[in-house]
């Protein structure tokens, strides 16, 4: 983990990145305010952003992505551009400037979603990550784990009009946690996987805890 230097008044180092990981209705929308929170607090700057999104061409993708429907290597190339333009245009610059980034999802999800879930070959993956960003890697990624059924009921009782991968069915969801689980293990240092089938207070305590150790480290 990078020292947050800026907060404890030291010599401006890298900032860290966090990324919030999940299937569709984990719960991690409503975590992800109380850990900003928790980090403004302490005197970090923080950036919050999203993917797909996070800058003005990103967020136009991300209408398509969520609402237009494509072959599926065209939608793991639309991920990646989305995200070459955010870590070009927003979470480098960030960074390097020693502030923090705290983003809802990065590219354990094209894992998750587009490998696991539609099945595009691993190696096309490997490839455009390698591309996309090689040597980078979030420093924490709090992986929330459902059972898709769950999940699909709190979607649901969102009353909010589901996109493209929210009307996918339980079989789509269960390849997606399956795939998230697969990189965790792959990762277990990086990726900190929280049973997110608690109340959001347990969860609450348990995240400003691994936050709070990222912060003394
Ligand atoms: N721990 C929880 N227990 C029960 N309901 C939750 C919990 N966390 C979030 N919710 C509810 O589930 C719905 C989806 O949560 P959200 O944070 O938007 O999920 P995500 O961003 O992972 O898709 C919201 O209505 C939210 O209030
Ligand atoms: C970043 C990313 C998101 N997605 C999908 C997952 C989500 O269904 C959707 C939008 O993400 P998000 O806004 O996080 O959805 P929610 O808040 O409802 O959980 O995009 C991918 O399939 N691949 C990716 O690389």
């Amino acid at each position: 983990m990078p020292t947050h230097g800026a907060a404890a008044g030291k010599t401006r180092s890298r900032g860290c990145f966090i990324t919030f990981e999940g299937i569709d209705g984990a719960g991690k929308s409503s975590q992800i305010a109380a850990v900003v929170a928790l980090l403004r607090a302490r005197g970090i700057d923080v950036d919050q952003s999203r993917e797909p999104g996070g800058t003005p061409l990103g967020e136009r993708l991300r209408e398509l992505l969520l609402h237009e429907p494509m072959h599926l290597e065209t939608e793991a190339m639309l991920m990646f551009a989305a995200r070459r333009e955010h870590l070009a245009a927003r979470i480098e610059p960030a960074l390097a400037a020693g502030r923090w980034v705290v983003c809802d999802r990065f590219s354990d999800a094209t894992f998750a979603y587009q490998v696991g879930g539609r099945g595009l070959a691993r190696e096309k993956f490997e490839a455009l990550e390698a591309w996309v960003h090689p040597g980078l890697q979030p420093d924490l990624t709090l992986l929330f784990d459902l059972p898709p059924d769950i999940a699909a009921g709190r979607v649901a009782s969102t009353g909010v009009d589901p996109d493209r991968f929210e009307r996918e069915q339980r079989d789509f969801f269960e390849r997606v946690r399956g795939a998230y689980l697969e990189r965790a293990r792959q990762a277990p240092q990086r990726i900190r996987v929280i049973d997110a089938n608690r109340p959001p207070e347990v969860i609450r305590t348990e995240i400003e805890r691994i936050v709070a150790e990222a912060l003394s480290a």
